[in-house]
């Protein structure tokens, strides 16, 4: 294998699934490099989910060349499971057993596991150490579903929608503790249907829409923001005014001048991630 596919943590050419006749990934391209936060954006249904599990091992492709830490995961050994970490929508299996009691069971699995009890504080769990899976608030059960994830120190860790019903403090200390992940070298493949998430923590993003890649860049490039159109609002004598433009500065400049200054209620915007998201979305769907 050459250099730079050695250095690919996930790699996907062609990938297809369909459940009867319904096509849910239709040549399916992906190259994620090792040490990336790669976010997967799409409507529901488009096969955010399908793709996640074919990676996982958990589903098998109709057809595509495929490659997660350069095996394919159809001839998955224990020895590559334990080197990738999976956070799945939902699981609620141990129900009866304590959070301390989950994370150290599942500890047991891995050679190379992290301690347990970090873990648990990582994810910011010691409060609730002694309290059964049963007992925990949706957002607590997510935190727990990551620890899972995370205690045999992944080098892939596969998370989809991991943040779904966490209050918003609670997302910030997740974004805080994929951040660390991240820095600490783990490649993180994420799905989310929350554009400042996907904006927060990845480097890239693709958007998938009737199972194929209609976009693919960093959050700040994607359906050319960097370069849209500018809108500049201020406080006017009758009420808040605004220009559209390509040339923002040039407004600014030109107001500054003609305030003598502080231009009152300055603003400067362009197109969210939400905004070219939903306007790349309308038109594969009216495709
Ligand atoms: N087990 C299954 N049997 C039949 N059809 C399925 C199955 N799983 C998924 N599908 C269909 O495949 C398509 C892609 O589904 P998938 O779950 O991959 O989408 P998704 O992008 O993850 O959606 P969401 O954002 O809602 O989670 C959908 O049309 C879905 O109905």
């Amino acid at each position: 294998m050459d250099a730079v596919k050695e250095n690919l943590a996930i790699e996907v050419r062609g990938l297809r699934k369909a459940y009867g006749s319904t096509v849910a990934v239709d040549g399916l391209d992906l190259a994620v490099p090792r040490g990336e936060v790669f976010a997967l954006l799409g409507p529901n249904g488009a096969g955010k989910t399908t793709t996640v599990e074919i990676l996982e091992g958990f589903r098998r492709a109709d057809a595509g060349e495929i490659r997660v830490l350069g095996t394919d995961p159809r001839a998955a050994t224990a020895e590559w499971r334990s080197r990738v970490g999976i956070v799945l929508q939902s699981t609620g299996e141990f129900e009866e057993l304590t959070v301390a009691e989950v994370v150290h069971h599942f500890a047991r699995y891995y050679g190379g596991a992290d301690d347990p009890d970090k873990v648990i504080d990582r994810v910011g769990l010691t409060g609730k150490r002694d309290a059964r899976a049963e007992k925990l608030s949706g957002g607590q059960k997510r935190r727990l579903d990551v620890a899972l994830g995370i205690i045999g120190r992944p080098e892939l860790l596969f998370l989809d929608e991991p943040t779904t019903g966490f209050d918003p403090e609670a997302r910030r200390e997740f974004w805080e503790l994929i951040r660390g992940l991240a820095a600490a070298g783990t490649t993180i493949l994420l799905t989310t249907h929350y554009l400042d998430e996907a904006e927060a923590l990845a480097d890239r993003v693709g958007v998938i829409a009737k199972g194929r890649m209609v976009a693919l860049a960093a959050p700040a490039d994607l359906g050319d923001r960097r370069t849209a159109t500018a809108t500049v609002s201020w406080q006017g004598p009758n009420g808040t005014e605004s220009e559209r433009t390509h040339t923002p500065t040039a407004v600014v400049n030109a107001l500054a001048e003609r305030f003598g200054g502080e231009v009152p209620g300055l603003t400067v915007s362009r197109p969210t991630l939400e905004d070219v998201y939903l306007a790349m979305i309308g038109k594969e769907e009216a495709a």
